[in-house]
């Protein structure tokens, strides 16, 4: 199965364009969800996250308690590698039985804002970067969360830049207010297609 990793900084559209692709018949992979999936039914990360960020992690109701954890670990490197390390081998064993469940596909995508960062790109055929305006993303995600300014730049400093990203992508895609992103989707779709006949 030809597996495609698209990635981009928050903000940046990649759930955007992704919905695009599943207009096409693809089926996407949302590794952010993914996380909070496994965080929360997981009982030994449970274990794990509570012993490590406190008995606050989750609300009595057993909801992960997102601002508790945000507001430790992205303003701490150190903390928030210890959270990926517990995180991100179960995002990686869930995606492999998710992918082993596809059939009659061409292709699968793999949404995940540290496609780079956490070396998964190495899993995938091929990578997307999706660019966007540093102002507009911080302006999309203020409009869409409940967050600050400030809070998007933590995560923001969190992340590759897209300098670095750029250079381990094999595809770019831009979503700025002057380019359609539906004639982008369609090229890399009609590329993918192409690669996934030689598979
Ligand atoms: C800290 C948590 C609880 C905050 O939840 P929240 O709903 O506010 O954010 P959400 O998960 O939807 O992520 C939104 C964006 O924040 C950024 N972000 C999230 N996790 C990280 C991270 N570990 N490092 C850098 N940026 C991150 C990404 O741009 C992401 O697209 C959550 O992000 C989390 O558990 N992160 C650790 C697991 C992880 O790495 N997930 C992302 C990819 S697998
Ligand atoms: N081309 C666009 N035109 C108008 N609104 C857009 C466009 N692209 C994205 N948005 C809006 O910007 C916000 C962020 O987009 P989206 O959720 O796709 O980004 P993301 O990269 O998946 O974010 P995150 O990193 O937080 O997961 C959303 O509210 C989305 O509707």
């Amino acid at each position: 199965m030809l597996k495609i990793g698209i990635t981009g900084g928050i903000g940046s559209g990649k759930t955007t364009i992704c919905r695009i692709f599943e207009v096409l018949g693809i089926p996407v992979f949302y590794a952010d969800n993914a996380a909070k999936s496994v965080m929360h039914s997981d009982a030994l990360l449970r274990q794990d996250i509570i012993k490590g960020f406190g008995q606050e992690s989750y609300f009595e109701t057993g909801e992960l308690n997102r601002k508790h954890i945000s507001s430790i670990v992205f303003n701490d490197a150190e903390q928030l590698a210890r959270l990926n390390a517990l995180v991100h081998p179960a995002v990686f064993r869930t995606f492999d039985t998710w992918v082993a469940l596809q059939s009659n596909v061409p292709y699968v995508l793999k949404e995940a804002a540290l496609l780079f960062e956490s070396e998964s790109y190495k899993m995938c055929d091929r990578s997307i970067l999706v660019k966007s305006p540093e102002a507009l993303r911080i302006a999309r995600i203020i409009a869409r969360d409940n967050i600050t300014a400030e809070e998007v730049r933590l995560r923001m400093n969190r992340q590759f830049s897209d300098e670095k990203k750029e250079k381990l992508a094999d595809h770019i895609i831009i979503n700025d207010e002057d380019l359609l992103l539906i004639p982008q989707v369609l090229e890399l779709h009609q590329h993918f297609l192409s690669l996934s006949d030689d598979h």
